[in-house]
């Protein structure tokens, strides 16, 4: 396992500049066009002063007048023009930055063990993958190239100003002093109530999820919107957080736009008192009353930037914390041979409650076993642990003589085909459904894998054969159709060794038949492992492992267990007695007790 260093070290800006990589440099030439822009914004400033000034002095000509028209009317249109082109440079990294953050946080996510997606729960996943990752557009899109904007303007003026008037310039900076701590209280503020909001945006988002899936069951028993508390609580508590945050920023604000007025209170008195005395001219003064006393407010949009500034680094600390996970990370290929062992395994999910120990057992290249035990017994980890979704806790598993530690994740992904219990469909096409299993098949190979399945006709007779969209179509789909879909995506993923988790439980009698030919198909010539509570489809595995108390207490050939395991000999007598029995309708009853 390997811990990503670089993200470890670095945060905030010049982790997100790094993570644009090359793109940064969009993101650069956006900025130097707002520069320009900011600049530009100046201009027509200077000019109204120097007109004033000549106006005074009784300089002023119709050739000044139209020579400093010109020059403010040309300033004002490279600054239009930079303003845009900024806007589009900007955007351009911007949107190229999130795609490969994305990509990063994707792929890293594919390496993550079970173990730390579960930690996390599903609403906070998608706020990392959806808000988190926004956040960070808004910041490269927009704040960067407007905190240029909006801070170059003002300090250009300034410096302009300070070659006019510098006691007047300076004084005309007074209510920094006061803004300055104001905003340092506000972002403060904002930051001690980042965790609510990750953890109320987290919260809320797992409730809707759960709302939408749930849905099937609100209808089935009539439970209304009344019983998602959760939804609801989730809602409330984002209503009072903001409330909460409004209250302690709110009058912060209120005192930061009105001190951002307030240098009139000095320039007017102390300017009109020194031209009153001779001090300064009256151009002077209408400058300053003019100019000096507005250009602050130009920076009134940086408070709300500090603000979201907070937030946007909020984002990338919560991408960095995915991409700091420990992911998995072997380097052998995977081998040749594909006998498993197991030994010593031990596993738990939480520390002091062990769920497998000292597990040992010993798969055949090519053999086929199959693990039985009752509900909770083990089955599905110790599956899981064999393809790496976790790691074991104690013990080793080798497969062709490799602990799977050692494997490249990605080849034993490639090299494992797993068949769950429920089956798992995107909404893409039927044919991008079953090609998962091979990125590059062609129609044939896909046609030739859902023959395998017993699904090829089934298919074929679909408004749009393999091109019809499973999204718009997967309530329709039994869930027998569904299950041969994932077993021709397996076909063709042709890895050579196979796990089904209970793979059959969707098999209904009409479509039993049709199941079993397409897994003994899938299974043909492959290690496989079958997890599974109907007990007759194992009869013809090799071999059986019961895992009972939390170990593999026994392995052996069908005839072998029924005789040495009492739990598999009672098992399969409730198998069968379960098969036998018939469901009577109340009727039906009736009519046999008045038969006797
Ligand atoms: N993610 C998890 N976190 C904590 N405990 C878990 C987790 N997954 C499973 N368990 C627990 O581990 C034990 C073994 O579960 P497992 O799913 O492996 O059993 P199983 O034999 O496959 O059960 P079943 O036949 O009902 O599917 C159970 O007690 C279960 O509650």
């Amino acid at each position: 396992m390997y811990r990503n260093k670089k993200t470890k070290e670095k945060g905030g800006l010049s982790l997100l500049m790094e993570w644009a990589g090359k793109d940064k440099y969009y993101i650069y030439f956006a900025i130097i066009a707002s520069l320009i822009a900011s600049v530009m914004s100046t201009i027509p400033y200077y000019v109204f002063y120097k007109m004033i000034d000549a106006t005074v002095k009784g300089e002023c000509s119709v050739r000044l007048a139209v020579q400093y028209g010109a020059v403010a009317v040309i300033s004002i249109l490279i600054r239009h023009v930079m303003i845009p082109f900024g806007g589009i440079l900007s955007h351009k990294g911007a949107y190229r930055t999130l795609y490969k953050v994305r990509c990063m946080v994707t792929e890293h996510m594919s390496k993550m063990p079970l173990g730390s997606l579960n930690e996390r729960s599903s609403g906070e996943i998608k706020t990392v993958m959806n808000e988190s990752i926004e956040k960070l557009e808004l910041f490269l899109a927009h704040h960067l190239t407007e905190l240029v904007l909006y801070l170059s303007g003002p300090i250009v003026i300034f410096t302009y100003l300070c070659t006019v008037n510098v006691p007047l310039a300076l004084i005309s900076l007074l209510p920094l002093l006061f803004i300055g701590g104001v905003m340092a209280v506000m972002f403060g503020r904002m930051s001690k109530y980042m965790e609510r909001v990750n953890r109320t945006g987290g919260s809320l988002s797992e409730a809707i999820i759960e709302y939408i899936n749930g849905m099937r069951l609100i209808k089935a028993y009539n439970m209304g919107t009344k019983s998602f508390k959760k939804y609801a609580g989730a809602i409330e508590e984002t209503h009072i957080l903001w409330g909460d945050i409004s209250r302690a920023t709110g009058p912060l604000y209120a005192i930061y736009v009105v001190l951002l007025e307030c240098s009139i209170l000095f320039i007017v008195p102390l300017g009109g008192y020194w031209f009153m005395n001779g001090s300064i001219k009256a151009s002077v003064l209408l400058l300053f009353a003019f100019v000096g006393t507005q250009y602050l407010t130009d920076i009134r949009p940086l408070q709300e930037m500090a603000s979201s500034l907070s937030y946007v680094m909020n984002g990338v600390a919560q991408v960095k914390n995915i991409l700091d996970t420990t992911v998995f990370q072997g380097t052998e290929k995977f081998p040749k041979k594909h006998d498993i062992k197991l030994s010593h395994v031990g596993f738990f999910y939480e520390k002091g409650k062990a769920v497998l120990s000292n597990c040992n057992l010993h798969i055949g290249h090519g053999e086929q076993i199959a693990f039985v035990g009752e509900s909770g017994a083990g089955k599905t980890t110790a599956v899981q642990l064999i393809s790496r979704f976790y790691d074991v806790t104690e013990g080793e598993i080798k497969i062709g003589g490799i602990n799977v530690k050692d494997i490249d994740y990605e080849e034993l992904l490639k090299n494992i085909s797993i068949v769950f219990q429920q089956s798992f469909l995107t909404s893409g096409s039927v044919f991008e459904n079953i090609a998962m299993g091979k990125e590059t098949a062609s129609l044939d190979e896909v046609r030739e894998a859902a023959k395998s399945a017993q699904i090829d006709d089934f298919i074929m007779e679909l408004p749009e054969g393999y091109n019809t969209l499973v999204g718009s179509y997967f309530g329709r789909f039994s869930g027998g159709e569904k299950q041969r879909i994932c077993i021709a995506r397996a076909i063709l993923k042709n890895a050579p060794i196979l796990i089904l988790d209970e793979a059959t439980s969707s098999a209904d009698p009409e479509n039993q038949i049709e199941i079993d030919r397409a897994i003994s198909n899938l299974c043909r010539g492959k290690t496989v492992i079958i997890v599974a509570h109907r007990l007759g489809i194992v009869q013809s595995c090799d071999r059986i492992a019961v895992i009972e108390h939390g170990t593999i207490e026994r392995v052996g050939t069908w005839d072998e267990i029924l005789q040495n395991s009492i739990y598999f000999a009672k098992a399969w007598k409730n198998y069968n007695t379960a098969r036998e029995i018939q469901y009577i309708s109340p009727s039906q009853s009736k009519v046999k007790m008045e038969g006797k």
